[in-house]
């Protein structure tokens, strides 16, 4: 079986983060490990606070997994400041890793900034150059390039400025536009779109995070890059449309539809 990691934080109420993470890889059929960056308090509603886990623990989680085990692909999410980024990257080039796909998360859904403003540029610095693909929202794009994006023009654009700084893919998301949820890959010399109707949900807690642990797992179990990103972008359209609501807020998308499906259990 193949393994993959997840270099994220932890959502208390299960829909994004860590355990997104985890949900995505049993369901590719991928066997899962973490190394939790941080724990937060949140709920469908909101982030009511983050407590980062030690840069030290974090090496130690690393090491543990990377002495013993071989990993596949790993996902980074949430990293929150400088000495969290600087860590991984260290323990990354130590370990030669490979496969990594970098989620740039920086402000949750319900506005919560889970990135500390002046970690952005070590983001950039550290994590992009070490990225096979990195996949910002179009509002992770701005913060990147420093351009202010409302055409397909400017995701290009964005996407040429973010593969300079050294990720081989760039996948720019538009879960955030207008109109269809339609996602933008960049290899350096072409473009593919990755079409998808807009599911009218309220439903999308962690679909970031849930796209971006399907390509991993895709990567891991040998797809190529671009099969990888196709078939993740089929799996969050499923997942979406199959999302639910627990709380008051903002619920999750449904990562065993497949498996529900087939054993004819229902919600
Ligand atoms: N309502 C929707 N209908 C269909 N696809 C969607 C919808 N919302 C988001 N998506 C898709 O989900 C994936 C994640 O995109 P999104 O822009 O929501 O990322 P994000 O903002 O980083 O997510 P998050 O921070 O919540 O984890 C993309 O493939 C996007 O096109
Ligand atoms: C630990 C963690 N990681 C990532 C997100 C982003 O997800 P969303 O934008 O859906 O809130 C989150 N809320 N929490």
């Amino acid at each position: 079986m193949k393994k993959v990691l997840t270099i994220a934080g932890s959502d208390s109420c299960g829909g994004a983060g860590i355990q997104a993470d985890l949900k995505t890889f049993s369901a590719h059929g991928v066997y899962g490990m973490s190394v939790i960056t941080a724990v937060t308090a949140q709920n469908t509603k909101g982030v009511f606070a983050v407590q980062d886990i030690s840069p030290l623990l974090i090496i130690q989680q690393l090491e543990a997994i990377f002495d013993d085990i071989t990993v596949d692909a790993v996902k980074i999410g949430m990293v929150s400041q400088i000495e969290t980024i600087e860590a991984i990257a260290k323990q990354l080039k130590k370990y030669s890793v490979n496969n990594i796909v970098v989620d740039p998360v920086m402000i949750s859904k319900s506005g919560y900034h889970l990135l500390q403003s002046d970690a952005k540029n070590s983001l950039i610095m550290n994590l992009l150059p070490l990225a096979t693909i990195v996949t910002p929202n179009l509002m992770e794009a701005e913060a990147i390039t420093g351009i202010k994006i409302n055409s397909l023009k400017e995701i290009k654009e964005a996407s040429t400025i973010i593969h300079k700084m050294g990720p081989k893919y760039v996948l720019v998301k538009g879960g955030h536009l207008e109109g269809e949820a339609t996602d933008l890959l960049y290899d350096g010399s072409s473009f593919m779109v990755l079409p998808s109707e807009r599911i009218k949900t309220k439903n999308t807690h962690g679909t970031g995070c849930t796209l971006s642990s399907a390509i991993a797992s895709n990567i891991a179990k040998g797809l190529g890059f671009t099969e990888s990103v196709k078939e993740a972008k089929k799996y969050i359209t499923t997942a979406i449309k199959h999302s639910f609501s627990i709380g008051k807020g903002v619920g999750p998308t449904h990562h065993f539809y497949e498996l529900y499906k087939k054993s004819g259990l229902n919600l």
